[in-house]
């Protein structure tokens, strides 16, 4: 398995300083951009699209993480990876054509990545795992910063551990919400290789970024 990787989410960052929030956890050791795009009806909340999303994109070389919570999310795929994407990840309960969706982002050039709301199992995957990067496992429901991890999330990491192992291919492990030191610690114990984390890393300001993202790595 990979070392964690630490994804901080830019939906906390500061939006009037946005630019110097993305260099700042770069330089705090963030692995990669956790990029939060909501559009007021998969989700209840609205955050931004791919121009403010380009419009950081040369703040750091990291790789861009980007979880569409987008329902229909197709028309909109060509414009995030034209953006700088590197991972596109799409919920499988945003629409009625997945396998569709995702074929399209690696026909874009992306790594691949599907999600699953909390109540949806991890058998949603017998016939996607074969053509992804990525699995992300939310365990809050999307559409908010700050929300209280859901336990019951770690039995559905260990089982699509289960599955990439099986799989035979690298596949990266994500979970999402409400992680901090405690929950990353439970979630990589149930088999997760990547944290997105908003509130934990952002809470304090900058001159608390890097001790945050050491934090979540159990440092
Ligand atoms: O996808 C998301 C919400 O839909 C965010 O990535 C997630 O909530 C991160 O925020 P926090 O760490 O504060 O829970
Ligand atoms: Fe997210």
């Amino acid at each position: 398995m990979n070392p964690v990787r630490i994804a901080p989410s830019i939906l906390s960052a500061d939006f009037a300083r946005l630019g110097d929030e993305v260099r700042a956890i770069d330089a705090a050791g963030a692995d990669w951009i956790h990029v939060d795009v909501m559009d007021g009806h998969f989700v209840p909340n609205i955050s931004f699209g791919p121009a403010v999303m380009k419009s950081v994109r040369g703040m750091t070389t990291k790789p861009f993480d980007v979880h569409l919570m987008i329902s229909p999310v197709d028309a909109y795929l060509d414009a995030f990876a034209e953006a700088g994407a590197d991972t596109i990840t799409v919920h499988v309960e945003a629409g009625p054509h997945i396998h569709r969706s995702l074929q399209h982002i690696k026909v874009l050039g992306k790594r691949a990545g599907v999600v699953l709301c909390p109540g949806t199992p991890a058998k949603m995957l017998d016939y996607l795992i074969d053509m992804v990067d990525l699995v992300l496992v939310m365990s809050v429901n999307p559409g908010f910063g700050g929300q209280q991890f859901i336990p019951s999330q770690l039995k559905k990491i260990a089982a699509i551990r289960k599955m990439i192992d099986a799989s035979g291919r690298a596949i990266d492990l994500e979970v999402d919400g409400g992680i901090d030191p405690d929950t990353a610690a439970r979630c990589i114990d149930a088999g997760a290789d990547a944290l997105v984390a908003g509130t934990a890393v952002f809470k304090d300001g900058p001159h608390g970024y890097a001790a945050n993202i050491a934090a979540l790595r159990g440092q």
